[in-house]
């Protein structure tokens, strides 16, 4: 299909959600695989990096492989885990809890990526608060230098690209990026579902 591959994190421990954000529906979809049928839209390959892949067998996940880690070391230590077994040039990595998630934006962003300088390791999105690590694309040839940071002690994805170049990704709306972190964030996302609905809950619309 093109010359990339998908990684997606399904390892986290969801404490501020307080149960298995992976697993949590949305429209009836649980999140990770809505995520992964996305990718699977834009990748040749799907690889979920996960401890514990028994607890998502039973979600419909064509095309996607499971790369199982010994333990949760959280998201870069589970991103260099994946990256090893990369074969192509790029490689888009996703969390899983990214409910607003849109095929065509991935897709565009993919067919764009002959256009980053030879000099990026990365392009990612942007946001006041720094870089979207967990949703764009990196170069493969990004591993030496990621595990080099994480054999000096590194774990966090913003102190990691400081010292790269990174190609900034244009997002059509910052929707897209929506996190689903906490019980709020949820009740947030089923409300906008529940009122997009041809037959919205009575209770939800209220008197
Ligand atoms: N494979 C793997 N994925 C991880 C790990 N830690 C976090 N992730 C994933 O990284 C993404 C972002 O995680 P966060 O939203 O920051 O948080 P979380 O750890 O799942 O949840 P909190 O405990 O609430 O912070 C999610 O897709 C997680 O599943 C890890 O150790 N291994
Ligand atoms: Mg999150």
């Amino acid at each position: 299909m093109n010359n990339l591959t998908a990684i997606v994190l399904a390892g986290g421990q969801s404490s501020r959600m307080g149960q298995d954000k992976a697993l949590i529906t949305v429209q009836s979809v649980p999140l990770l695989q809505f995520v992964c049928n996305i990718a699977a839209s834009c990748a040749d390959t799907v690889y979920i990096v996960t401890p514990w892949p028994e607890r998502y067998e039973h979600l419909v996940l064509t095309g996607c492989k499971f790369l199982p880690e010994a333990a949760t070391q959280g998201p870069l230590i589970g991103f260099a885990q994946g990256l090893a077994e990369v074969k192509t040039e790029w490689v888009l990595l996703l969390a899983c809890d990214l409910p607003k998630l849109r095929v065509e934006v991935l897709q565009e962003w993919a067919a764009n990526l002959d256009s980053v300088p030879e000099e990026a390791i990365a392009t990612l999105p942007h946001h006041a608060k720094g870089w979207e690590p967990l949703c764009g694309f990196y170069r493969r040839r990004c591993l030496p230098p990621l595990l080099e940071f994480i054999n000096q002690g590194g774990r966090s994805f913003q102190q990691w690209l400081q010292h790269h170049s990174v190609q900034v990704l244009s997002l059509p709306t910052p929707e897209i990026l929506f996190n689903c972190n906490t019980p709020e964030d949820l009740a947030v996302i089923q409300g906008e579902f529940d009122d997009l609905s041809p037959n919205p809950s009575p209770t939800r619309r209220g008197a």
